[in-house]
């Protein structure tokens, strides 16, 4: 199938551990220069481009001279913060070469959360952008702790893509693209090219990483696919170690996962499905199940129970009484109030709260539902 670049303008390059190292796992400056180089050519041929860059932990493994990566979190925190200082001082050096100025953005999943700091984030990078200097972000791992982590940067780029609306998000790794199953464990694995649609039986090619260095393996890859194609851009998966790979993603290198027939979600729908962080759920029976399904409003009498405490405005999800995710939204009332009035028809609210603000518990508009049934 045919790539389509007509629209493509803005890029987000992935870069992940093994593409930057060695076997051993030290940092390795003439992989970091091929990556740069294919920068400096696809923003001579017009394309804004935006690098995602991990290899902090493994650089401050090298500056350490340590084997192997620590199993302890303050350790791997530690090393990050030594190693990120060095990863961007090659950086600097690197894109000097090609008369091209770079910056430094950590995040972490708060960024995305909080809609403020998401806006902020927004105008520093178009900013960055006006001043035509390259962003590379990474993770703040030394102070990412479970509650606020994104955890990989595969995840990472592709919370990014809405952000900076990027049409197409490479990812560069150390294979050359999605196989039907792990290649290091089958060697009958086919590579597959162009995915037009993720379908679950795609999603189940996607096996763990068989390096020390990298995290998250394929399901990572398929997961940020998911994300990017929802909101209606491509990505595309190539391997670090082919020359000119990053380029030719743009014409036939690795596997394409095509955008165009996604969900095409609006950003505040996409903010709502991947880049919110729920606080708490709300548990319906099998018939409000099925209303969902066809898109209708959350109304208090198919809710069974609430799980945490939250506030109206909360985002929160939706799920069976069989524990499955259904649907993610932010809610009209508190997890007090719904706690009341669940399993009621509407006309109670008013009498059982004294009040009735709103007659959904959350509204259509305001909900996604994650998987069409
Ligand atoms: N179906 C699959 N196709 C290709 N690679 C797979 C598959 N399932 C698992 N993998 C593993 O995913 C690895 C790439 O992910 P990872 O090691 O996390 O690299 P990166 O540092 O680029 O993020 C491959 O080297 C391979 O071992
Ligand atoms: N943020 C971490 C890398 C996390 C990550 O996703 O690694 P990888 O699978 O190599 O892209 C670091 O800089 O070491």
């Amino acid at each position: 199938m045919e790539r389509s670049i007509q629209d493509i303008k803005k890029i987000i390059i992935k870069v992940g551990s093994t593409t930057l190292c060695d076997d051993d796992g030290q940092i390795n400056k003439e992989k970091i220069l091929k990556v740069i180089a294919q920068i400096a050519k696809l923003k001579r041929a017009g394309y804004t481009v935006l690098l995602v860059s991990s290899g902090a932990i493994a650089a401050g493994m090298g500056a350490l001279h340590l084997d192997e990566k620590p199993t302890l979190l303050p350790q791997k925190q530690a090393l990050a913060a030594i190693g990120q200082a060095r990863l961007m001082e090659i950086y600097e050096e690197l894109f000097s070469i090609f008369q091209m100025r770079c910056s430094q953005i950590l995040l972490n999943h708060g960024d995305f959360d909080d809609r403020k700091r998401l806006m902020h984030l927004n105008l520093t990078m178009n900013a960055l952008l006006d001043y035509d200097v390259v962003p590379i972000i990474n993770e703040n791992d030394a102070l990412s702790v479970d509650e606020i982590k994104v955890g990989d940067n595969d995840t990472l780029a592709a919370l990014l893509v809405p952000v900076v609306e990027a049409e197409l998000l490479i990812l560069v790794s150390d294979i050359d693209g999605l196989y039907t199953a792990n290649p290091h464990d089958d060697p009958s694995a086919k590579l597959l090219s162009y995915i037009d649609h993720l379908t679950p039986k795609i999603m189940s090619y996607a096996g763990d990483s068989h390096s020390t260095l990298g995290t998250g393996g394929m399901a990572t890859k398929l997961k940020a696919a998911k994300m990017v194609n929802d909101f209606g851009s491509h990505m595309c998966i190539v391997n670090g170690s082919k020359p000119d790979a990053i380029v030719n993603a743009l014409k036939d290198e690795g596997t394409w996962f095509n955008g165009r027939s996604g969900r095409k979600m609006k950003a505040r729908e996409h903010w709502i499905a991947y880049r919110s962080k729920p606080k708490g759920k709300i548990v319906v029976d099998a018939g409000c199940q099925r209303a969902l399904m066809r898109h209708t409003s959350l109304l208090p009498k198919g809710i069974v129970d609430v799980e945490g405490d939250f506030l109206s405005g909360a985002v929160v999800d939706v799920v069976s009484q069989e524990g499955e995710l259904l649907a993610k939204g932010i809610t009209n009332y508190a997890s007090d109030e719904v706690r009341l009035i669940k399993g009621v028809n509407t006309d109670q609210i008013e009498k059982i709260l004294h009040y009735k603000d709103y007659d959904t518990i959350i509204h259509a508009n305001n909900m996604v539902v994650l998987e069409e049934k």
